[in-house]
């Protein structure tokens, strides 16, 4: 970068600095202290700056008053960092408005994570992908037609073709009747439950499968199923439009004891829902649910109970904010799209016979002992 443009740069952090008011006052001249701008490079897709914050400046306020950065730099612009160091990006280009589903190049990027989940690219072309395991109980929120579906669609999608049935045991809820007949007969897939009267008996037995863990984990002496000698396949429990449940008080406190206690023993919730709901979403549900791709919605008051303020301003279809823990600001991300043909295709190749001429393989010796006991799967046979 030459001389004259990374002066510029500089002077644009000092603007964003002051009116975020990030800096110490010291001295009896009220001298300002600001943080330490360490290096400014341009890159292909955007201007990457380091800063560390001076000792005794409460990192809080850049988090609090990040607005100020949006307004010196604009909207596509990402922090990361925790107490001292921070990398800060401008990008200079915007996402693309729609990005295909293409699991081959997306897999290349899985190294590491056991559950991934793709959320899309960012405005640097980067694949987003994360970890479940890491990153438990995913919301996917947004109105009609924001891409909601598609995206649910994708994320299972993917969990099937990377994942083996014996490694990845899904339960999937839908209570519109809309979607998720596409996945009947998947192998991995062990239940398809279309009403609140179908689902509580299910998730009674997943209750008295992550007993069951529990009882693995302390006799192992160990906190996470993963370090068992003995290999227990994740279970994902996902409920498309939760929101139709909010009466239901015993299936929501099944619900928030998963998202409670379902991370060490490989249980995870994905949840949709069009219109968020403080009911449904309450403090403790809401907390659990780590990750949220916030899509188009209709109001302030409705992306702040997603935890996404900003998607009500969203256009297109496939746009989310995301919220990870490890990101410190929402990061906008376009999600792929995957056509409901396109995952018909995808997923032939993942059936297994018709349920009437096969036998539900178990969770365990535990299961079999359940499964007599009530045999919930009978719903997916239909
Ligand atoms: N990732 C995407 N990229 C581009 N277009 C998309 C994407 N996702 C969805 N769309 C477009 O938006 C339309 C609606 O998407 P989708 O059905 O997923 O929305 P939704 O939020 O689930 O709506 P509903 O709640 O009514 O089911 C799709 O038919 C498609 O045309």
């Amino acid at each position: 970068m030459n001389l004259w443009r990374e002066l510029m740069s500089r002077k644009q952090m000092i603007k964003a600095f002051k009116y975020s008011g990030l800096y110490l006052t010291v001295g009896d001249d009220e001298r300002k202290i600001f943080p330490k701008i360490h290096s400014v490079q341009n890159r292909k897709y955007s201007t990457e700056y380091i800063f560390t914050l001076p000792n005794g400046l409460d990192p809080h306020i850049l988090k609090k008053n990040f607005f100020a950065f949006h307004q010196v730099f604009g909207k596509n612009i990402e922090l990361k960092g925790d107490y001292k160091k921070f990398e800060f990006h401008v990008y200079k280009v915007s996402l693309p408005a729609e990005l295909n589903y293409d699991y081959a190049a997306y897999s290349e990027h899985f190294g590491g994570l056991d559950l991934p989940i793709v959320a899309g690219v960012d405005l640097a072309g980067k694949l987003i992908a994360y970890c479940m395991v890491t990153n438990p109980h995913l919301l996917i929120a947004g109105e009609t037609g924001s891409g909601k579906s598609t995206q649910l669609r994708s994320v299972l999608s993917t969990l099937i073709q990377t994942l083996s049935p014996d490694r990845l045991q899904l339960y999937l809820c839908d209570l519109k009747r809309s979607e998720f007949y596409l996945f009947r007969n998947v192998e991995h897939v062990q239940g398809l439950f279309v009403s609140a009267r179908e689902m509580l008996p299910m998730l009674q037995q997943l209750k008295k499968e992550m007993q069951h863990r529990g009882d693995l984990l302390d006799r192992a002496e160990v906190s996470h199923i993963d370090e068992l000698p003995e290999k227990l396949p994740y279970i994902v429990l996902c409920i498309d439009e939760v929101a139709l449940l909010q009466d239901e008080k015993d299936i929501m406190t099944l619900v928030e004891e998963i998202s409670a206690i379902g991370r060490a023993l490989g249980v995870f919730l994905i949840l949709s829902m069009q219109r968020p709901d403080r009911k449904v979403l309450d403090g403790k549900l809401k907390n659990n649910l780590t990750v949220r791709m916030g899509f188009r919605c209709a109001d302030l008051i409705n992306s702040r109970i997603i935890g996404t303020p900003g998607s009500e301003k969203l256009k297109e279809a496939g746009r989310m904010l995301l919220k990870l823990p490890a990101f410190i600001d929402l990061k906008e991300v376009q999600s792929p799209y995957l056509s409901t043909d396109k995952a018909k295709k995808i997923l032939e190749g993942y059936k297994c016979a018709p349920p009437s001429d096969r036998k539900k393989q178990p969770l365990n010796a535990y299961e079999s002992e359940l499964e007599s006991e009530n045999d919930i799967f009978g719903v997916l046979k239909r």
